[in-house]
């Protein structure tokens, strides 16, 4: 497994990583959310080795990164923010490159080298050096080097940073692909990304751990969560009405959108559906909320900051 142990980073008077410890288990992927500046790059740059901490460190099933740094970095690849590649190199070379520094040769190198190609799709640029690529390319030739080794750890920095809609489908695609029998670290800021891909998520805000849960589990933080929202013709009317019900327990009117609130006593759903029935409202929307990631990241990264 991957643990961090209480790592702490500071940078001058900057406590960037503020006490930070967690274990992930194979089969997790687990997506670091957080506003700018909160220290997910600080904590994947201290789990990888990259940059050491102040105090606090990180182990890979068993090896600590500080004192078995080599062993423990065997079994992680890492995508860097921006994916600082040597741009005067082909892709090609850079990923033979990168196939010898892991220890790779001869036909193996080659079928790895290929492999990793083929997964990101780089076939059509394998001969272009890598200062002429685009933001998206120079995306997955990092992504294609983090895989090459086929590593047990994956810590993937913004890994659909600058990828257009079909590429970024293709990487979700992939990590998917490889989570089962892997852990799989990602930061992003795309909160939709984190339902689509996370089995487990982490709010850090100031260097600190502010949720550990799963999406699901973050949803039932949300006010919203198991509310009912309609678009009705009166809303205020509807609303009123609604507000009466034993089932509810607060309604607001939004963009001409009525959003009830369970009480906890009883079905909400099912009794708005049957008030609407029995008023014969003209509804054009009834949506079941299963909570907002928006509003949950939103009010804990706020708490944070008051
Ligand atoms: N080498 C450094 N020297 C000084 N300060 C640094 C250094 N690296 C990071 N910091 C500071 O540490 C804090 C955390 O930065 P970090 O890059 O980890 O945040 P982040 O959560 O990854 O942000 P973003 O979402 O914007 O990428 C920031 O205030 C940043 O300016």
């Amino acid at each position: 497994m991957l643990a961090a142990r209480n790592l702490t980073r500071r940078f001058g008077t900057l406590l960037a990583v503020d006490d930070i410890s967690f274990e992930v288990e194979p089969g997790t992927v687990l997506g670091f959310l957080g506003p700018n500046g909160a220290g997910k790059s600080t904590t994947m740059k201290m789990l990888t080795g990259f940059l050491s901490p102040t105090s606090g460190t990180a182990e890979v099933f068993g090896h600590d990164i500080r004192r078995d740094s080599v062993a423990a970095r065997t079994m992680i690849g890492y995508l860097p923010e921006g994916a600082p590649l040597y741009g005067e190199l082909t892709v090609s070379q850079l990923l033979q490159f990168i196939a010898d520094a892991r220890g790779f040769s001869g036909p193996e190198r080659d079928r790895r080298v290929a492999d990793a190609a083929a997964r990101l799709e780089l076939g059509g640029v394998m001969e272009q050096t890598i200062e002429t690529l685009s933001k998206g390319f120079k995306r997955r030739v990092g992504l294609a080097q983090a895989i090459l080794h086929d590593p047990p750890v994956l810590i993937l920095d913004e890994p659909t940073d600058g990828l257009d809609p079909n590429q970024k489908q293709q990487v979700r695609h992939l990590i998917r692909e490889m989570a089962p029998d892997k852990i799989i670290v990602i930061s992003t800021h795309i909160l939709e990304e984190v339902d689509a891909l996370c089995s487990r998520a982490m709010i850090i805000a100031r260097g600190r751990l502010l949720a550990d849960d799963t999406p699901a589990g973050l949803l039932t933080r949300s006010r919203y969560h198991n509310a009912v929202t309609l678009h009705v013709d009166d809303p205020e009317r509807s609303a009123s009405r609604l507000g009466r019900l034993d089932e509810a327990r607060e309604v607001e009117v939004r963009n001409a959108r009525v959003t009830v609130f369970p009480s906890g006593r009883g079905n909400l759903f099912q009794a708005v559906s049957r008030l609407i029935e029995a008023e014969g409202w003209e509804v054009q929307q009834l949506q079941y909320e299963p909570g907002r990631l928006d509003e949950v990241f939103r009010t804990i990264t706020r708490e944070e900051a008051a």
